[in-house]
């Protein structure tokens, strides 16, 4: 952790303007290396995330075997193995702050000849494990975890695995991809059946790799992804769009503090991810999507948002996997607008990076806002134009290793009367490095 980022201050000032992009997105990034680790021959990946969470699955995917260079000109090349030919890693895996390296990896591990144990920093390893330990034991990997199903944890995966049919029993993309990487070197046909949709990067790229995969939609939403194992992934050439879960800061910033105007370019639209965007639309919110385009099998826009009037929402509970990580900005958003924001069904927001529904509801009750929190939400009545409040000094907020958390405090520090302080900035390093300064940029813009 650096020192510079320890007790950051962020109090209002000038409206922000300007044009901005942001960087990778986090899972698409994630699973470009690992599904490229597994094609035989050299893939290259442009516009990954450098963050602390991706740095952390390359780390992983060399340990089994994938060789993995960044050139000069920010292109990231990966010569992969093949699937079913990672090797025994040397060392445990670190994964530092990251959920979806840890349970894609034990996925794809599953499936492979190899022992491997994975450890974590502090918040991860308070974060649930049976979720995907339970799917991937049926496909015949053993698992030694700590108390609770939690890191660290060894796993030996079995090969011939055992295909399976599995129903998520909680809305998780990464539950779900687990088994599907599973899947992939597991003999005939893997089936996962989702009830309620989630975010669907892995389908998309597991089938531009050449995995056969097929999607089938029931009348009631549910959706069947079935893939055949012992796969040929062929090399692919991608472009990494920019991630619409960091692009949420610098939108909600220009929304909610007046005067602004910011763009955010080449922001990933994939409908599985824009929850918040349609949210922030039915609150009022001035949020234009103009040339949409595709990029690498991922459709793309940028977004143009302007300071709005906002006004509070019921927001429905399906709703809630298409915009899972925006809750945190979303709650600063709604405690800016005028009336009274509902949430439920976000029992997942527990078990993140932190305890989102708790630090949320307890660190926008230290600026002033009325917050009831619920067991599965939090019900937010918002100040309207009245900036947010914070006693005589500006208050603490203790980030807990949520980068999500620090970095939605941040923007509520613009619209509080005399700032706030974000106790340690350091964990926003594992998805959006860059954030401070790209917040500063836009305070000076014209
Ligand atoms: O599959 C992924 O890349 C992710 C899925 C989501 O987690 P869950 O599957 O636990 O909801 C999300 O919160 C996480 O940031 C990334
Ligand atoms: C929940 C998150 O990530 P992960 O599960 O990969 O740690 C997040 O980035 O908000």
């Amino acid at each position: 952790m650096t020192d510079i980022a320890r007790n950051m201050l962020f109090e209002p000032g000038a409206p922000l303007r300007g044009t901005v992009s942001v960087p990778g997105d986090k899972s698409i990034s994630h699973r470009s290396l690992m599904l490229s680790a597994l094609a035989v021959g050299e893939s290259r990946v442009s516009g990954l995330l450098e963050g602390e969470d991706v740095l952390a699955t390359a780390a992983a995917m060399r340990a089994l075997g994938a060789s993995i260079e960044r050139t000069d000109d920010g292109i990231w090349h990966i010569h992969g193995v093949g699937v079913g030919s990672l090797v025994q890693p040397g060392t445990a895996l670190d994964m530092g702050n990251s959920g979806t390296s840890t349970r894609l990896l034990m996925g794809l591990l599953a499936s492979h000849a190899v022992t491997a144990t994975f450890v974590g920093d502090a918040s991860l390893s308070k974060r649930p494990m049976g979720r995907v330990t339970t799917p991937l034991g049926l496909m015949g990997a053993a698992f030694m975890t700590a108390p609770g199903g939690r890191l660290p944890l060894t796993m030996r995966g079995l090969v011939p695995a055992v295909p399976i049919e599995y129903r998520l029993p909680v809305a998780s993309a990464q539950v779900k991809s687990a088994v599907l990487l599973a899947g992939l070197n597991a003999p005939g046909i893997t089936r996962v059946i989702e009830p309620i949709p989630t975010r669907d990067h892995s389908e998309r790229m597991l089938k531009g790799f050449g995995a056969e995969l097929t999607v089938e939609t029931e009348a009631d939403g549910t959706r069947i992804i079935s893939i055949r194992g012992e796969a040929d992934l062929k090399p692919q050439t991608l472009t990494v769009p920019g991630d619409p879960s960091s692009a949420a800061f610098p939108i909600v910033a220009a929304l909610i503090t007046p005067g602004s105007e910011v763009t955010v370019t080449n922001v990933g639209m994939n409908p599985t991810r824009t929850g918040l965007f349609r949210m922030l639309q039915a609150m009022g919110a001035d949020l234009t999507i103009t040339n949409a385009r595709e990029v690498g099998g991922e459709p793309v826009a940028d977004l143009v948002a302007r300071h709005s009037v906002l006004t509070g929402i019921d927001v429905p509970a399906d709703v809630a996997p298409s915009m899972i990580d925006e809750f945190p900005i979303f709650f600063v958003a709604a405690a800016c607008a005028q009336g009274v924001t509902r949430t439920s069904g976000l029992d997942e927001l527990r078990v993140k990076e932190s305890d989102r529904l708790a630090l949320m509801a307890r660190g926008l009750a230290r600026i002033g806002v009325s917050v009831e929190e619920l067991e599965d939400g939090l019900v937010i009545t918002g100040r309207g134009g009245d900036p947010l409040g914070g006693g005589n000094s500006p208050p603490t907020i203790a980030a807990e290793l949520d980068h999500r958390i620090a970095m939605s405090f941040a923007i509520a520090g613009l619209n509080t009367r005399g700032g706030l302080i974000i106790d340690d900035m350091s964990p926003v390093a594992t998805s959006f490095p860059g954030f401070v300064d790209m917040m500063a940029s836009l305070k000076g813009g014209a």
